[in-house]
């Protein structure tokens, strides 16, 4: 990847079907593998309470901020391929899901298509979202960042976001994610 190309991007990750823990370390390290993909830095990881569609199991979040090359649709196509791979099936809207990739951020751009909004639409109203997010913060300098911190701080449901395990990336002894 050339530095004039490459963009800083934050995607969420979800999961709260079977091995969770599991899913979302496949989720980032097959991300970190895609040769126009590199995983910068990940959140801990959250318990939290479902939200929307309240009758199913709790869920492992996070966050990461990636560095890529790719288009933010050739991204979201990298994201979707994973879920697909991870055996995400899509039934339920907000369902259960063994892993959930959403695009928060690409950069400072504002993105509108019917494929994809960036930044995404329902981030600012969600703690799940928010909360790994905030993790970033001191890893990665974004002017962007300050307004996410004001909207967390006037947000519900933060009551609802558990720390589960901290985490590190990379870890000493290559992906702690695992
Ligand atoms: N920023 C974005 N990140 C991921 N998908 C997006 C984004 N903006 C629009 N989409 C579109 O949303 C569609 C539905 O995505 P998905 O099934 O993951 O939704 P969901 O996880 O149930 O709900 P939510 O998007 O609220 O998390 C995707 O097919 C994708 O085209
Ligand atoms: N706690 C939590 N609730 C959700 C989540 C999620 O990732 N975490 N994802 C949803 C659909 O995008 C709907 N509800």
């Amino acid at each position: 990847m050339s530095p004039a190309d490459i963009t800083t991007a934050y995607i969420a990750l979800g999961s709260n079907i079977g091995d969770r823990e599991r899913y979302l370390a496949e989720a980032l390290k097959k991300l970190d593998e895609h040769p126009h993909v590199q995983v910068l830095a990940c959140s801990s990881i959250y318990e939290t309470d479902p939200v929307g569609y309240v009758d199913q199991d709790a869920f492992l979040n996070m966050a990461a901020a990636v560095h890529t090359s790719l288009s933010p649709e050739g991204l979201l196509a990298v994201m979707q391929n994973i879920e697909q791979v991870l055996g995400r099936v899509r039934d339920i809207r907000f369902g259960p899901r063994t892993i959930d990739l959403d695009l928060l951020l690409y950069g400072e751009r504002e993105i509108r298509t019917p494929d994809l909004i960036v930044p995404h639409p329902r981030m600012q109203e969600r703690a799940f979202v928010l909360v790994p997010l905030a993790d970033l913060f001191s890893h990665i300098p974004n002017t962007s960042f300050a307004s996410i911190e004001k909207q967390l701080a006037k947000l519900d449901g933060k009551e609802g976001v558990m720390l589960w395990k901290k985490m590190q990336w990379p870890s000493e002894s290559g992906h702690s994610a695992s």
